[in-house]
């Protein structure tokens, strides 16, 4: 099988509410897709469309080419993790799982490879009603997996769980895209997907708003930052901002300088007699970057702002501080940093 996801044109309204609002992309075979949107976004109900769990009003939601509800084998082609408190409370974990392999035709051993592959065999013979949401979404990676698909979806797998669970789930996101297969994980959070997404398509109000390669991401927010050290502060302000650079104050001793190639600032500064005692080029994180490629997006601050979106966005938009700090004062002959 052809291990995509292809999302076309995906419309969806409850009652006065539009969910989804046309939204396209695909997720491809061997990458981690991170789908990203503030809450209420339309990533579940995307995700539930793409299951055959809900109809669009219009488009298309393709597994592998296919529509969901035409696979012949559905657990074998497609694995999702949409509501891990959808197994009956009552029901041993292993007894689930058995359940899904007997009324799917898998063999009982793979029951105990995926029990053994997401850490639960110590529990698999306790109710499912009395686990922890770690355990529970653990057992629902477990089902996910238990057909061997080609293409698995989880909605929020990191949800609620230690910094312990959220570390596991990160490496078997990465091994599972290793092994070729294609990976949609949503998330409310930027932060949840450093290192572990290679794609994202980031969404607002049922629409897309970025469909790009991590990298590319992180090299543009990134771009012309450089970070400076310095005693002489308010001297080192004004000989960049002079020079036009847009410098941004993150310290009592600290810098955020764009505009300026690291060589120039330093030529400036010996010009000056100014001395620092450290400067590097900035990487952006993957928050960072969001919160940059969200900036002029007028529609999604608006949606960030009425849901509480990813981030700290505060009600105007405005970044309130990514991971290079929030400027406590700035100097500055361009666009002011955030
Ligand atoms: N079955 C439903 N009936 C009515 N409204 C719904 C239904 N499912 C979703 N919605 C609405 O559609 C919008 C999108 O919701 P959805 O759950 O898809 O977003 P989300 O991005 O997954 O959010 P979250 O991060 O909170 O899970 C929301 O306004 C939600 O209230």
């Amino acid at each position: 099988m052809n291990a995509t996801i292809e999302v076309r044109g995906l419309r969806k309204r409850y009652g006065s509410t539009v969910a989804v609002d046309g939204l396209s992309f695909t997720v491809e075979p061997g990458q981690v897709t991170g789908f990203v949107g503030p809450n209420g976004a339309g990533k579940s109900s995307t995700m539930r469309m793409i299951m055959g769990m809900d109809r669009p009003d219009e488009g298309s939601a393709l597994i592998g080419g296919r529509p969901y509800r035409t696979l012949r084998s559905p657990l074998c082609q497609v694995g999702a993790l949409l509501d891990a408190s959808a197994v009956h409370p009552g029901r041993r974990a292993r007894d689930h799982l058995l359940w899904m392999a007997h009324s799917n035709g898998l063999p009982v051993r793979r029951v105990d490879e995926v029990i053994d592959l997401v850490g639960l065999r110590p529990v698999a013979r306790r109710a499912a009603g009395g686990f922890s949401l770690g355990m529970r979404q653990r057992l629902g990676i477990a089902a996910a997996l238990i057909g061997d698909p080609a293409v698995l979806m989880f909605d929020e797998p990191v949800n609620g769980l230690d910094p312990e669970g959220i570390t596991w789930i990160r490496g078997l996101l990465r091994s599972l895209a290793a092994e070729g297969r294609a990976v949609l994980v949503s998330s409310h959070l930027m932060s949840e997907l450093e290192g572990s997404a290679d794609h994202l398509v980031v969404i607002g109000r049922g629409r897309v708003v970025a469909d790009t390669s991590v990298q590319e991401l992180l090299t543009a927010a990134s771009s012309g930052r450089v970070m400076l050290r310095t005693g002489r502060r308010q001297e080192a302000m004004t000989v960049l901002a002079n020079a036009g650079a847009s410098v941004a104050a993150n310290g009592p001793d600290t810098l955020t300088v764009s505009g300026l190639a690291a060589e120039r600032i330093v030529a400036l500064l010996n010009e000056g007699g100014v001395s620092f005692s450290g400067i590097a080029e900035h990487r952006a994180s993957l928050e960072e970057a969001y919160m940059e490629l969200t900036r002029d997006a007028v529609d999604f601050r608006g949606a960030t702002g009425a849901a509480g979106g990813p981030g700290s966005a505060d009600a105007d938009g405005t970044a309130a501080g990514g991971a290079g700090g929030s400027a406590s004062s700035s100097a500055s002959a361009g666009r002011e940093q955030r």
